[in-house]
This record gives structure tokens, sequence and C-alpha cells, in this order.
């Protein structure tokens, strides 16, 4: 799938996905995957996507792993500190003027309630509504199953804001 794709030359960035249940903690379902009534979404102030609802997330600084990038940009976000972020998916993503390669976790464990900043308007949002008219138009492929505890592997070229190009995988391991 990325075969077209210098990964390793593309800038990296970020998304993070926190679940809650309705007792605030999270158990495993029947599958194993997380059992969550709420995902956490911002109301994105500023930056690449700004205007829509997306998971909080970033851009990867130099000397910055993805894991450290992720708990830094959820912390300036909106003031949590995600303790058990897990990578479940990774994509390509290409347009007219950025292209990247975004790194997804989703993390269940985390301390503190989310705050609104300069940079984002957080809000729980029930895993069975998640705003999709007004987010990426590509995160209606593949968010339900990261919610639902699954994995993928996407790459998205985007032109004049219309995904042109969609592929996606799921079920596997998101080593990129
Ligand atoms: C289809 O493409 C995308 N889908 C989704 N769901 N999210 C995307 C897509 N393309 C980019 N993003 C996200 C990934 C990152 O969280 C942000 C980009 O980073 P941002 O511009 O927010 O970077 P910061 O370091 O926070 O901001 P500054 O540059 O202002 O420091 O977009």
């Amino acid at each position: 799938m990325f075969e077209d794709d210098p990964i390793g030359d593309l800038p990296a960035a970020t998304l993070c996905h926190l679940l809650r249940g309705a007792a605030g903690n999270v158990q495993p379902d029947d599958d194993g995957g997380p059992d969550a009534d709420e995902a956490l979404l911002i109301h994105k102030k500023r930056g690449v996507g700004s205007g829509q609802w997306v998971g909080p997330g970033g851009k990867v600084e130099p000397g910055e792993t993805v894991r450290e990038c992720v708990i830094r940009e959820v912390r300036e976000e909106v003031g949590i500190d995600v303790l058990d972020p897990e990578k479940v998916g990774v994509f390509v993503y290409r347009s007219d003027d950025w292209d990247a390669v975004i790194h997804v976790f989703r993390a269940t464990e985390y301390a503190g309630t989310p705050e609104e900043t300069e940079e984002a308007d957080p809000r729980w949002f029930p895993v069975d509504d998640i705003p999709f008219d007004e987010m990426w138009q590509t995160d209606r492929e593949w968010l339900p199953n990261v919610l639902d505890g699954g994995t993928f592997r996407g790459r998205f070229v985007y032109s004049d804001g219309e995904p042109q190009e969609v592929s996606l995988e799921t079920g596997v391991t998101p080593s990129v």
C-alpha cells in the first residue's frame, strides 16, 4: 500500500482516541476490544483540519518519538496525561499542500479532565454518535473500527479538501 511513499522521509504526526465507559473506566468486551461508551474529540481551533472535530494530536517534533509526541500533544491540547497510548493505526495523507504519515493511538487510561485550550475545544461523544459530517471524510472509513478495538493502515489522497483515493486495510499490525 505504501510502495509509492517514502514513509521515512514524510513528516510525521499523531492522533489519539481516548475512550471512557459509563462509569469512567473501560473494560474489555467479549472480543477483547474496549467496551467503551464515549470517545474524546476536539473541535480544532487552528492548524491542519481547523474547524473540524478530530482526535487530539499534532506534528512530531525533531528528536521526538511518535509515542512521546502523542503524550505531549494530548497534554498541550486538552490538559490530559495519557498513560497507555496503544498504536492502532497508521495512514499516509497526501494533499495539495501537506503530505504526512499519521500515527493513530487509542487510550483507555489517563489522568485529568479535558479542558479547553487555545488550540482545542474538547467534548466526549457517544461512540455510536460520532459527528462524522464535521470531520475528515476518511475518518468515517476507519474510526468506528478503532473505537471498537481494531487496527488499520491506510492511504488517503486529498485534493481541494476532498478524498480522491482511499486505500484501507484492517486487522493489520500498524508497524510503520
Ligand atoms: C485524512 O487526513 C487526516 N485525517 C485526520 N483524522 N487527521 C489528520 C489528517 N491529516 C492531518 N491530520 C491531523 C494529524 C495531526 O493531529 C494534525 C496535524 O497537526 P497540527 O497541524 O495540529 O500540528 P501541531 O503540531 O499541533 O500544530 P502547529 O503546527 O500549530 O504547532 O492533523
